[in-house]
This record gives C-alpha cells, structure tokens and sequence, in this order.
C-alpha cells in the first residue's frame, strides 16, 4: 500500500515530535513514525528521568554536606526502588500523552522501523510512504565497543529502570553518562568505580573546573582511573570482571554491574540511507546549514542525528524550528548554535557555554580570563559545597563574553545567565551592573565577570 504526505519525520523524540507539529500547524499533511514507543531519548530515557531520580540523591548530598557541620547525625540512603516508582510517574504518561496529542493534531502515527527504499519514498513493514520531504529525527544509540564480552554492559536506558542498585557499580566511560551516574548511584548507596580510556574526563568542558569536580569525585567516594582502557568484560560466579589496560598494566575490577557510558552515535542503521541517496557520516546526516542532506534535497536531519552541533536537548529543539522554518516557506534559515549551554547534573554540576579558553586562543581573540576557585565565597560556604569556581572569558575592547565555565551548586543555573549574555551581545558591564536578586547564585554573577 502507497500513501502520499507532505512530510514524513522519522522519530518522537524533542526534535521529530516539534517538527511534526510545526509543519502540520502550517496545514501539510504529516506522518510521523517510531520504532520504539512514542516520546523519544529525552523524556523517556535520558534527561527527564535521570534528573527526576538526582532529586533523591540531591537532599542525600546536602545532608552529607552538611552533616559535616552537625546539623544531621546519618546520611540517609535513598529507597532505589521507591525513587524507580516516583520516576515511573513521570515516564509512564508520556507516550500516552504523546500519542493524544499527535492525533488532536491530525498528525498520521506509524509504529515500526521507516527505512528508504528510494530517494523519494520510504518503507514501515508494508507501508510505502512517498513524501515532498523526509526528516530523519532518529536521535542515537551508544556506540559499538571493540571490548570482548560488551554484550555484557548494561546501557543507559537500563541503568535509568533498574529495579534494585547492585552494591558495585562500574561505569566504562568518562564523559556526560558516566559522572552523572557515578553521582547518582553513589548518594544511592553504591560503589562506584569510573573507568576512563583518555587521560581526561569530560571533554569538552574546562580541564581546571573538570579537575576540581574529579578531586570531589573522588571525595565521595567514587573510584576514578583516567588512562585506563577496559578490554574484557566477563562473568563471574557473583557478577562480573573487568579487565582493563592502564599504561601496559593489566587491572581488573569486580563488579555487579558494568554499564556503557562509553559514547553515543547516531542510530542511523536501520535507516537505509544508501537507498536514499543520503550521505552520512560517523557525526550522523551530512546537512548544509539549514539542516538539508548534502546529497538529496528532499531530506533533511535535526538532532542527534545530523552532523551539526551538540548532541543535545536544546539543540534539538532548535534543529526542530529550524527544519521547520525551512518546509514551511520561511525557507533559508540557518541555524546558529551559538549560546548554547550544556550542563553535567553531578552534585554539584558542571556547566559550560561558549568558547573554552585553548579554541579562543586558538582563533587568535584577545581576551581576558577571570578564573577563581570560590568555595570560600557565600553561595557555596553556607551549603558547606567546597567545589566552586568559574571561568569566564571576556573579550578585550568589545567586552563581550566569549565563554562561561562553572562548576558549583548552582552552575545548573546560573549558566543560563550567561547563555542569555552570549545570544544577545549582553557585555559583561552590563551583565555586572543588572541587580540580580540575593543571595542567589546569579548574584555572584557580577563578580564573576
Ligand atoms: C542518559 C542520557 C541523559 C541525557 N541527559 C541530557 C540532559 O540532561 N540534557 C540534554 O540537553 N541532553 C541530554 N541527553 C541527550 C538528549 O537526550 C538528546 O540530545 C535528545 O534526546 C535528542 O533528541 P532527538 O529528537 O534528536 O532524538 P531522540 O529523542 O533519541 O528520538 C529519536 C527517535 O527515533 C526513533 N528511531 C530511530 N531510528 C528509527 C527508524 N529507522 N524508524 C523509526 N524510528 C526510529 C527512536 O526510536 C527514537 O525514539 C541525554 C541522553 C542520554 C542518553
Ligand atoms: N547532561 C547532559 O546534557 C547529558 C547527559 C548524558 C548524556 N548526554 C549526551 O549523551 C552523549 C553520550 O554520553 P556519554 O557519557 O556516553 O558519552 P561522552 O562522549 O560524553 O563520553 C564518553 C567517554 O567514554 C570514554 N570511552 C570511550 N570508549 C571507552 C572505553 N573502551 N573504555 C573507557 N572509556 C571509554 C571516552 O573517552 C569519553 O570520555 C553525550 O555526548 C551527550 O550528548 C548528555
């Protein structure tokens, strides 16, 4: 059976659910299809869930904090399985919810895995789909890994369902997934071992703000190795080994759960492109600024799919507005990444937007760092939070803000302040001389620039 649309999106996810949305608002005729249930990595898999579960370890992590100063004689352990129940409240409508909306939009739903099968119709189990456009939404999957026994490793996805914590957790991986988790499971009462292949976690983020939160990482107690590649994951009697290559010396680490936090890439596999005539590379679709496939112009790509900007929720949603502009006759817009923030929710968490110090070097900008450690100042004395600090560079002459980089308990936040700063070509002088409510993270904001 053929049918005919204006649009078919492949994926629910932030970007292809938008998107779907938009162009059937401009009056087209969409078709929108998934593979797995509707609702997408973010809501379902990732953001949403992992942060609704951080809140239980959060008052765990003050408490600690605080308990130092005598205010709370035991740390609390958080109930896994409880904090499993209430995190079920907010997962479990949102494909329902999803649905209901899709269809009051007049939005045709599939369900099944749309590959092409030419460069101008795809395929869903018998259904042939011919449309003006194509968008690939197809967000990613963690990447393959060249470890024997990998089938063993449990993926994100699981490790944000789990029934029950096991009491040794290993994480492979350094990066977003493995810090956050390594966080998690530990104010949940677990030990955790993070093992890094490269010499530096988080990359991507401020090496001096990344060292700060390491060395609290470490404090937890969380058991970091950097420079330490795993190479064998195999069962045991009572859980798992992993064997791992540091510098030629062979460690091994017992463990009842070894996840994957080892990298994502884009989920293009069951997509057919070749059939498409859609080029793609390690990075996802290859697309010109305004989101287009490089080689067929009936398709374009937004999120973690395509080969543009950071994998991540908010650039998704600005991939989504962006395709959208594009089929929907406000054609030639492009998309511009600038002032996007990215946040790794450990406690506290690290944030970053902007240039980091080496790239604006690099592109020869003169500009001036203001970088301070600042668990003495108010903010993060009072929670008893000893990893704080900033970098933040501004430019000389224009003074505007070229990069924002903080760690502290309310980086999360805070960042967003300077996210608004970069966008709009706020200076740092009129970033210091707006009154920000106090005390507040945000009033330490003058003093960072
Ligand atoms: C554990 C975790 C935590 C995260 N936390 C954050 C965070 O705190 N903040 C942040 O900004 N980002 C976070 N991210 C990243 C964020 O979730 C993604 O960047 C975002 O969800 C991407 O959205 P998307 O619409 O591109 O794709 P997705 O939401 O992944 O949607 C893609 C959909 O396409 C479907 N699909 C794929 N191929 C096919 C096919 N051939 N046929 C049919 N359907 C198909 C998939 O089933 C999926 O439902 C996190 C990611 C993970 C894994
Ligand atoms: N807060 C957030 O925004 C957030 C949270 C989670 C995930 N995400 C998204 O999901 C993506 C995937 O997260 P991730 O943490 O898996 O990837 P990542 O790219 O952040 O980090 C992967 C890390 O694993 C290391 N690694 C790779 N192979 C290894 C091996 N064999 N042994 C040991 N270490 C190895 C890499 O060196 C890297 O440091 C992120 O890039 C991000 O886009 C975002």
């Amino acid at each position: 059976m053929t049918r005919n649309f204006d649009i078919v999106v492949v994926g629910t996810g932030v970007a292809g659910t938008a998107i779907a949305k938009g162009c059937r608002a401009a009056g087209l005729d969409v078709a929108i299809v998934d593979e797995l249930p509707y609702g997408g990595t973010c809501r379902l898999r990732g953001c949403d869930p992992k942060k609704v579960l951080r809140a239980a370890a959060e008052p765990v992590a003050a408490m600690a904090q605080l308990g130092e100063v005598g205010i709370f004689a035991e740390p609390a352990v958080p109930d896994w399985r409880a904090m499993m129940g209430f995190k079920r409240r907010f997962t479990d409508p949102v494909t329902p919810s999803k649905e209901t909306s899709l269809a009051d939009a007049g939005i045709v739903m599939l369900h099944g895995t749309a590959r092409f099968v030419s460069p101008d119709a795809m395929a869903v189990g018998d259904a042939v789909l011919q449309a003006g456009h194509f968008v690939l939404a197809a967000g990613s999957r963690p990447a393959d890994l060249p470890i024997e026994g990998a089938d063993l490793l449990l993926h994100s996805d699981g490790f944000l369902d789990l029934e029950r914590l096991p009491r040794r957790v290993a994480l492979v991986g350094g990066g977003y997934i493995a810090m956050e988790f390594a966080h998690l499971a530990v104010r949940a009462g677990a030990e955790v071992t993070m093992l890094q292949r490269g010499v530096r976690l988080l990359a991507g983020f401020d090496p001096d703000l990344v060292d700060l939160l390491v060395e609290r990482t470490h404090d937890l107690p969380v058991d970091v190795r950097v420079g330490t590649a795993v190479t064998v994951v195999e069962r045991t009697a009572d859980g798992y080994r992993v064997h791992a290559d540091q510098e030629g010396r062979s460690l091994r680490f017992d463990a009842d759960l070894v996840v994957h936090a080892a990298g994502r890439v884009p989920n293009l596999g069951g997509l057919d492109l070749e059939a498409g005539n859609v080029a793609a590379g390690k990075r996802g679709v290859e697309v010109d600024g305004h989101l287009r496939s490089a080689t067929n112009p009936r398709v374009f790509a937004a999120g973690d799919a395509a080969a543009s900007g950071m994998p991540l929720t908010p650039k998704a949603s600005h991939d989504a507005e962006v395709v959208v502009a594009n089929l929907t006759g406000r054609a030639g817009r492009r998309v511009d990444y600038g002032g996007m923030p990215s946040v790794v929710f450990s406690l506290p968490p690290l944030a970053s937007v902007g240039l980091q110090e080496e790239e604006a070097a690099r592109r020869g900008l003169r500009f001036r760092v203001n970088h301070a450690v600042t668990g003495d100042w108010f903010s993060a004395r009072r929670l008893n939070e000893p990893c704080s600090g900033h970098k933040v560079l501004v430019e000389e002459g224009t003074g505007s803000i070229l990069g924002a980089h903080l760690v502290g308990p309310h980086a999360d936040e805070v960042i967003n302040l300077f996210a608004l700063a970069i966008r709009h070509g706020i200076t740092a002088d009129r970033l210091a001389e707006t009154p920000f409510a106090y005390p507040t993270g945000g009033a330490d904001v003058a003093s960072m620039v």
